[in-house]
């Protein structure tokens, strides 16, 4: 195996959908299925926070879901817990700037994708340096997903990524929905990355085939 090329990993980015049960109105396997069946193009497992699963009942339930991406071919990316990502063999991992540092993620899961967040032109640099295959900057917008969010910075860090000439392949993610994931696109994103807009949706396939229609 190798590393993705740049070219494969912006088109695993337009539509990015990220879950746990806990962010889940309906049966979280059903939404996967349906937002899979709208158009997703990527899928990150974030059991996390608040009335999230523990211990077994979170790798019986991540092995539910990859198994679901794995049948559609969608590549199945874990948040946070390497460790679980090696032993169910994911597709990759997303880390931040308080998780374990690229460098060492890197070493730990060979060619596997590596996403990281970054909130600034130093993070940006490093986690390129480290081996990070795409990028997750945000937030774009106020969300209520993720309690210790930064500031709302709108899209001027990916702006300002872009006009120093920077190619690596970037997700804008917080508070983006089918009315403002076009702006993220044009800031110079590959893709959203989202959670509320599709998991907390009482209609999954529709509100994912919205965002699906903004954001190509
Ligand atoms: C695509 C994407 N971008 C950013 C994040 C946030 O990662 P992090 O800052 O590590 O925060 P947690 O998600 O771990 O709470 C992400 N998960 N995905
Ligand atoms: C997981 C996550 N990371 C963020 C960041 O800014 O790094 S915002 C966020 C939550 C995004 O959820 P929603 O689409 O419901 O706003
Ligand atoms: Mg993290």
């Amino acid at each position: 195996m190798s590393r993705i090329s740049t070219d494969r990993m912006r088109e695993l980015l337009p539509l990015y959908f990220i879950m746990g049960s806990q962010n889940c109105k309906l049966n979280p396997e059903e939404v996967l299925i349906k937002a899979i069946e709208a158009g997703i193009t990527q899928f990150q497992f974030r059991e996390k926070g608040e009335n999230s699963l523990k211990g077994r009942d979170k790798i019986e339930f991540a092995k539910k879901l990859q198994t679901i991406c794995k049948k559609h071919k969608i590549p199945f990316i874990v948040n946070d817990d390497i460790e679980l990502a090696i032993a169910l063999d994911a597709d990759g991992v997303h880390i931040g700037q308080d998780d374990e540092s690229a460098e060492i993620v890197r070493q730990k899961i060979g060619d596997k994708i590596l996403g990281v967040s970054t909130h600034s032109i130093e993070e940006v640099e490093k986690a390129i340096l480290e081996g990070a295959d795409y990028l997750g900057i945000g937030p774009v917008f106020h969300t209520k997903t993720k309690k210790d969010a930064k500031s709302v910075q709108g899209t001027e860090l990916i702006e300002r990524v872009r006009d120093k000439g920077i190619q690596i392949p970037i997700v804008g993610i917080g508070g983006i929905t089918a009315h403002n994931a076009a702006s993220v696109i044009k800031g110079g994103a590959d893709g959203v990355s989202v959670v509320s807009a599709i998991s907390m949706s009482d209609e999954p396939y529709e509100s994912a085939g919205e965002l699906r229609k903004a954001a190509f």
